[in-house]
């Protein structure tokens, strides 16, 4: 049976809490999900015609071993032992099969690791993002659970009682015997079954007990893991090495003669070639060294909960009196201390014996955000990020399962924890694009994911943001006046009867405001600076006036700031360095991307949505100059552009080259909170939760990267990174202040942003998507086609808009090349579906778009798209 087709019954069909005893000659089959990338193509039992990689096969259940859907099982698959998932039981095996060819299962590695709900959330992601279920579930479970592990039996010795013997079955005294012969007291099941007749009944005693545990051992993950380390062996240099090799010399020196050559790199701006050729004169040595798999806990000194100010006290009182699923959000402005409602809103959940999950956008917002979670729950947090390796993702999925209450802060695959006691759901930094996966499938929203797990476990889910998402804002102010008016109610109920709790608000979403900073400190003012003037007055260089001489006072008055630079790399509009123009697509609406496919190929500009193209002008059109240019200037051009003009400038580059290596983005920004250097040089990563009261100063090298993204959501991104970014001024004593260079100062986001003023922005903003039916308020489809041949790829994607259904309300746009069209030899097209919620129209059979695809072209089918290059 092919996958999907099951996918919309209910994959749970025994009742919870039935047993299924196979002696009892009933349900003595399971249909099993196996989880077999590479050998699934030929089966176990023969599949039927047309099936895929994913199905189910039927497994017989031997005597005495129980199972119940939603168990991880261990089965044999051809000539291995693989993982797989019980689906269902099945009074009967299918009358395709004969009974010789149906094998056993092996043993039950996890039972009822699927609850109920959570079942139901893979499934509605499967359906939602038209995935296959096993996809979905790879991307929940920690990679390798179901492959290769083993189910392993070990002593509890501390429980045993003496004339333990007296208690159990022959058999379990037998495992007891074997168990004790051994130092560890740990053997695999399927040892064990090999040499004791009726293991299954007799382990059930023993873990019964107490006396046994069971668990799974991953094969794998044993290998030790090292990483290069430089140790400094000279205590007085040779006199031959140049300045830049002493220097490097001084730095280890230090550091107590010893780093990791990542840290040494990164801090010295140096190459592995110079350091190698210190290793040839005798002054250094480079070798590897192991690491610890769990990450290096940072010694926090613990905190006690902050005196709340009045906003951030009727935020918590508020989330604390929704009794089962609501969605809040918690809309504060920057610095306005919505970490400390999340703490405080957590605290008593985890006394209730409940844990908590909270999402972060990346990983280098991780460092401070984890820290002060460990500062106030101690041992209770744990991360989990796909930049774990996989044993530590592991190690960590192993302690959620375990129920103790914790609170768990990852990344966007963390909304698939499988946190079984949930009392809080957290989405911080609710607007940040990196809860969206683009590939691969499923092409899940975190959000999304969160409000249907909200929603499933019965609690309530806070969105918190300073510049909250058109989507979240939206989903909660449609229903505003009925809300704010019961909020008063409660509010007045709880000031007339203090000692009895108020009853809670009968309401699923909440809007609350944090209107100021931590002790009313106000935001920073933001300069704007118009850079056609600057051009035309005669300065060349990417550094307005305002800005040489803000970095100039930064030093003098021994204070910090932070330069952001849009994105590493290419960002890819034209603009005219004379009057501001940028080229535009006549037909859509945002701005030409310029195209370079391959060296020597002719430049052009062209429109990815409706494949709008045209050359490259020698001039601007509006003001005839010469100086049209890309935009899009790297922090390692502006970081070689301060060093030349502020050569008395520390600076530390915070970028995804120098944040690569594990623990950089903790290195770096202690060094920097130590004050290591005065300026932090960066891109996006350093907008998001950075708290460092020192800074006073954060320079916006150039804005128009951000405004003139090619996409229907350049404006609301450029809002909130600039709102960001700005926010990470004067977060202290010191008043901040924020310079904002851009070639378009006239820009709607830009005034927005010098104003601080998100109600008109979003007003504007919705009005506009509403009028073009784009989201929030029309939904999104985005088909990625690729291929490794050029024309095949282009010819697949105008067939596909050729067959698709023309509706009323459904708007196809493209066939288009994708913004980069060729990414790693792969050729890539695109078509958006715009669908307008009025007219509902009929979504076309996906199964029937793919069969149009040859073999040569991968079709991604992206819900709600938002990244669309
Ligand atoms: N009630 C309080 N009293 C004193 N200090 C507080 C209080 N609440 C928060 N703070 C402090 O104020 C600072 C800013 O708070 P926090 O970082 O939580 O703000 P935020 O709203 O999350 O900011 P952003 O969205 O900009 O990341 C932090 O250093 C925090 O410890
Ligand atoms: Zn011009
Ligand atoms: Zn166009």
């Amino acid at each position: 049976m092919y996958i999907n087709d099951v996918s919309l019954a209910p994959l749970v069909v025994a009742e919870p809490g039935t047993s299924y005893d196979s002696s009892k000659n009933e349900n003595r089959w399971v249909e099993v999900l196996v989880d077999c990338p590479g050998i699934a193509k030929e089966a176990a039992t023969q599949p039927e015609e047309g099936q895929k990689e994913e199905k189910l096969y039927t497994y017989r259940l031997p005597v005495g071993l129980e199972v119940k859907p939603g168990d991880i099982l261990s089965v044999p698959f051809k000539w291995q032992q693989v993982g797989g998932i019980a689906v269902r039981l099945l009074a009967q095996p299918p009358a395709k099969l004969l009974p010789e060819d149906i094998r056993d299962v092996e043993d039950v590695i996890h039972p009822k690791f699927f609850r109920e709900t959570y079942w139901q959330l893979l499934e509605r992601v499967s359906q939602y993002y038209y995935t296959p279920l096993i996809q979905v579930i790879r991307t929940a479970l920690p990679p390798g659970l179901l492959g290769r592990s083993q189910a392993r039996l070990r002593l509890k010795p501390e429980n045993i009682p003496n004339g333990a013997n007296e208690f159990v079955n022959l058999a379990a005294r037998e495992i007891l015997k074997i168990l004790q012969s051994q130092n560890d007291g740990d053997y695999s099941f399927k040892f064990l079954k090999r040499q004791v007749k009726g293991f299954y009944r007799a382990k059930k005693q023993l873990l019964q007990r107490g006396w046994v545990e069971t668990y799974v051992q991953m094969p794998r993950y044993s290998r030790p893991q090292t990483k290069p380390v430089v140790t400094l062996t000279v205590s007085i240099p040779p006199i031959d090495l140049s300045k830049r090799q002493r220097e490097i010399l001084e730095v280890l020196r230090r550091h107590g003669g010893e780093l990791w050559l990542s840290e040494l790199l990164q801090i010295c701006n140096t190459t592995t070639p110079t350091l190698k050729r210190l290793e040839e004169k005798g002054c250094i040595v480079i070798e590897e060294r192991e690491i610890l798999r769990s990450e290096r806990a940072s010694t926090v000194t613990a905190d006690q909960p902050k005196s709340l100010n009045p906003a951030q006290y009727q935020a918590l009182s508020t989330i604390t009196q929704i009794s089962g699923y609501g969605t809040v959000l918690l809309h504060g402005v920057t610095g306005s201390g919505k970490t400390e409602v999340y703490l405080q809103a957590i605290a008593p959940l985890l006394t209730q014996g409940k844990s908590a999950l909270v999402l972060v956008p990346e990983i280098g917002l991780t460092p401070q955000l984890t820290d002060r979670f460990r500062a106030r729950f101690g041992n209770k947090i744990s991360v989990y990020h796909s930049a774990l390796s996989d044993g530590e993702r592991y190690d960590t999925w192993r302690q959620m399962l375990t129920g103790e209450p914790q609170v768990v802060i990852g990344t966007r695959s963390a909304i698939f924890a499988p946190l079984p006691n949930l009392g809080l759901i957290i989405l911080d930094e609710e607007h940040d694009s990196s809860f969206k996966q683009d590939s691969p499938i499923p092409t899940y929203h975190a959000r999304t994911v969160a409000q249907w797990r909200a929603q499933l476990e019965n609690c309530p889910l806070v969105l918190g943001s300073a510049t909250p998402s058109l989507e979240s804002w939206i989903s909660v102010r449609t229903s505003e006046d009925t809300q704010t008016q019961r909020l008063g109610d409660a509010q007045k109920l709880s000031k007339t009867f203090p000692p009895s709790p108020p009853p809670p608000l009968p309401l699923s979403s909440y809007y609350l405001s944090l209107p100021q900073r931590i002790n009313s400190r106000p935001l920073p003012p933001v300069e704007v600076v118009d850079m056609r003037q600057e051009f035309q007055q005669g300065n060349r260089s990417i550094f307005s006036k305002s800005l040489q001489q803000a970095l100039q006072q930064l030093k003098q008055r021994h204070q910090q700031g932070i330069l952001f630079i849009h994105r590493r790399g290419h960002s890819t509009f034209v603009s005219c360095r004379s009057c501001g123009y940028v080229l535009e697509c006549p037909h859509c609406d945002v701005s030409l991307s310029y195209h370079h496919t391959e060296e020597g190929a002719p430049q052009i500009l062209r429109c990815h949505y409706c494949n709008y193209g045209r050359s490259h002008p020698r001039q601007c059109p509006e003001c005839g100059s010469p100086y049209l240019k890309f935009f899009g200037s790297g922090t390692q051009r502006v970081a070689q552009e301060l060093t030349r003009q502020f050569p008395e400038l520390r600076l530390i580059r915070f970028d995804s080259d120098t944040t690569r290596t594990k623990g950089a983005h903790r290195t770096l920004l202690t060094r920097f909170a130590n004050g290591e250097a005065d300026l932090l040089v960066g891109t996006q990563m350093l907008t998001k939760g950075l708290d460092l009261p020192q800074v006073t100063l954060v320079g916006v090298v150039a804005a128009d990267g951000l405004l003139h993204l090619s996409d229907y959501r350049a404006s609301e991104r450029a809002f909130q990174t600039l709102t960001q970014v700005a926010g990470r001024a004067g977060r202290g004593e010191d008043p901040g202040k924020v310079i904002v260079q851009t070639y378009t100062p006239e820009h709607p986001v830009i005034e927005a942003v010098q104003n601080h003023d998100y109600p008109s922005f979003i007003r504007a903003e919705l009005e506009q998507r509403q009028a073009l039916n784009y989201p929030p308020y029309g939904r999104l489809i985005l088909l990625r086609l690729s291929s490794n041949d050029p024309t095949e790829v282009q010819n697949t994607a105008q067939l596909i808009v050729t067959a698709l259904p023309q509706q009323e309300g459904l708007d196809i746009m493209g066939p288009a090349p994708a913004n980069i069209l060729r990414v790693a030899n792969r050729y890539r097209w695109q078509i958006l579906l715009k669908i307008s919620l009025d007219a509902l129209p009929q979504l076309p059979d996906w199964e029937e778009v793919r069969q149009l695809c040859p073999q040569s072209v991968s079709l991604t089918i992206d819900v709600d798209p938002l990244n669309m290059m």
